[in-house]
């Protein structure tokens, strides 16, 4: 029996230590019926841990949760759905080459026809006016469209309580607008969100309440709508944010890293192609390279890493060398470090320590290696200086990467590729992931490197992170970059512009020079 007039959910002093570490101690409070409620903390506060507790992938040590009023043991995520309780992850567990119905078909816990399962799936889809081919390939989707196929899998199961884990960190602003809606139409049907996000002002604009964490308890409440990103950031933080300091305007240094006429063929057919993209970075600066997820910037920074070498070598040059064709570890070693957008596996590896992902990016500029030894206790060493310097909460270098929680995970690889002073640095959203706190300390940590001299190329979705750390911007659209401009001399609206791909005459500049000059 379900009481009418309970709370959706109630947590009644809920309780999970790892080892090592008390992840959630005694947290209590209340999500009504139709409620959009967000749950806000630092990395590592204890919000994923909690959530995986209500959909039953974990088990409290101590407390109740109490679901429709009736207290409950979550034995499993199916017992979960079958009270009702959907959820949608981070990362998305999709098969590839199967179709849309076949990866829901997969995931469904009763067994129906393919004929019944897409006519719920259409109904859904009507329902909530969201676009999506039940049977496109998956390897054909966008992330944003991913990411509706484990919505729909969720709602198909008509939830009262939906609980959503970073869910907006990869989409585009198009595909936010939409999730919003989407949500939004779920709540006014009665369906409970529990939403995790570090992005602040879209709680703002979204959350009806908010339950903030710190250090794995409870330490206050509020109205999302009643503040400002700013001052939510800062009882999450239990301080004030910093600003980031940037020092008196400086001349820049020698051109460091010069991209060359690159281009490269799409690999299948939604892959966006390298279409002729020039630019170059010089010492001391930041270059900000702003655009919609899927526009290119995939290709672009696989092609500066080394991570897919290009066939022209000198397409991509480093203190004028040519190194097109060298792949990651022989850049690496010229000075270029790079950190990629996907953490797991790319950046990282989930099974190895602390320690052990240092020396994989770290062996050479850090001196972990004599006489093709790896110096275990210099490896140590250093992940030990990440950990102090980039205040990443981890038990200690010999943690597993994958035992921290991801903030602390994105901080940790921030500052193992900047404390080795690389001559370039070519980064894919740096603050993925990351609460403000942590996110001012890593453009701090950007700009300061800048200031001693390298050269920084920064890729991200989030504007406003480009504009508070960036000397210069260009915009990526369709695979072409628009020239680069300074950042005080270019304005919001024109950003906007160059990023849905709108090159006026004021986009035009040197590039539009250039090409006159070559038809003529
Ligand atoms: N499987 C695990 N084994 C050991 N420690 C863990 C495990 N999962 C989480 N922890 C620890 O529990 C604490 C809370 O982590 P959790 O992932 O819940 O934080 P979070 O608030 O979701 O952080 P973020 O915003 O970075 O995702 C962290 O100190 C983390 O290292």
């Amino acid at each position: 029996m379900t009481d009418a007039s309970a709370d959706r959910l109630e947590l009644r002093n809920v309780t999970k230590a790892f080892p090592g570490v008390l992840a959630n101690d005694r947290v209590s409070f209340r999500v009504r019926p139709g409620e959009l409620h967000a749950l806000l903390g630092e990395n590592g506060a204890g919000k994923s841990t909690l959530v995986k507790m209500i959909y039953g992938v974990q088990h409290p040590d101590d407390g109740e949760i109490v679901v429709d009023g009736t207290p409950v043991r979550i034995a499993s995520p199916r017992a979960a759905r079958a009270m009702g309780i959907g959820m949608v992850f981070q990362h998305f567990s999709l098969f590839e080459p199967m179709t849309v119905l076949e990866n829901i078909a997969l995931g469904l816990d009763e067994r129906l026809s393919a004929s019944a399962l897409e006519g719920r799936i259409r109904a859904v889809l009507a329902r909530y006016g969201l676009s999506l081919d039940p049977h496109r390939t998956v390897s054909t989707l966008s992330v944003g469209e991913r990411q509706r196929i484990e919505i729909v899998r969720a709602l198909l199961l008509e939830p009262r309580l939906l609980i959503m884990d970073e869910p907006t960190s990869v989409l585009t602003p198009q595909e936010v607008a939409q999730l919003f809606e989407t949500l939004r139409a779920l709540a006014a049907g009665g369906c409970s969100v529990l939403y995790i996000s570090h992005k602040l002002h879209e709680i703002r604009v979204l959350c009806d309440a908010a339950t903030i964490m710190r250090g794995g308890k409870v330490v206050g409440t509020c109205v999302p709508a009643q503040e400002t990103p700013r001052s939510m950031a800062e009882m999450m933080i239990g301080g004030s944010l910093k600003d980031v300091r940037k020092a008196a305007a400086k001349g820049f240094g020698p051109e460091k890293l010069v991209v060359d006429r690159l281009t490269l063929a799409g690999g299948g057919d939604f892959d966006v192609a390298l279409r002729d993209v020039s630019f170059s970075v010089r010492a001391g600066e930041i270059l900000g390279i702003a655009g919609v997820a899927g526009n290119g910037q995939n290709e672009l920074m696989l092609a500066l890493s080394g991570e897919t070498p290009v066939a022209n070598a000198g397409a991509v040059r480093l203190d004028g060398a040519p190194v097109g064709t060298l792949p990651i570890a022989r850049r690496r070693r010229r000075g270029l470090a790079a950190v990629p957008e996907e953490r797991n596996g790319h950046a990282a590896v989930p099974g190895f320590t602390l320690a052990e992902n240092a020396v994989l990016t770290a062996r050479y500029r850090k001196g972990m290696v004599r006489h093709g030894v790896i110096l275990g206790a210099v490896a140590r060493g250093y992940a030990e200086e990440v950990i102090a310097r980039f205040g990443v909460r981890a038990t200690g270098p010999q943690a597993m990467a994958g035992a921290l929680s991801g903030g602390n995970l994105q901080k940790f690889i921030m500052g193992r590729e900047v404390l080795q002073v690389p001559e370039v640095l070519v980064v894919s959203q740096p603050t993925w992931g990351v609460d403000a706190g942590a996110a001012a300390a890593i453009h701090q940590a950007l700009v300061d490197l800048a200031a001693r001299g390298s050269a920084i190329v920064v890729v991200s979705q989030d504007l406003d992170e480009l504009l508070a750390i960036s000397d210069s911007l260009a915009v990526i659209n369709e695979g072409r970059l628009s020239p680069k401009r300074s950042v005080g001399e270019i304005s919001r609206d024109e950003i906007g512009l160059l990023m849905g791909g709108v090159h006026g005459e004021h986009a035009g500049g040197e590039n539009a020079a250039e090409r006159e000059a070559e038809r003529a």
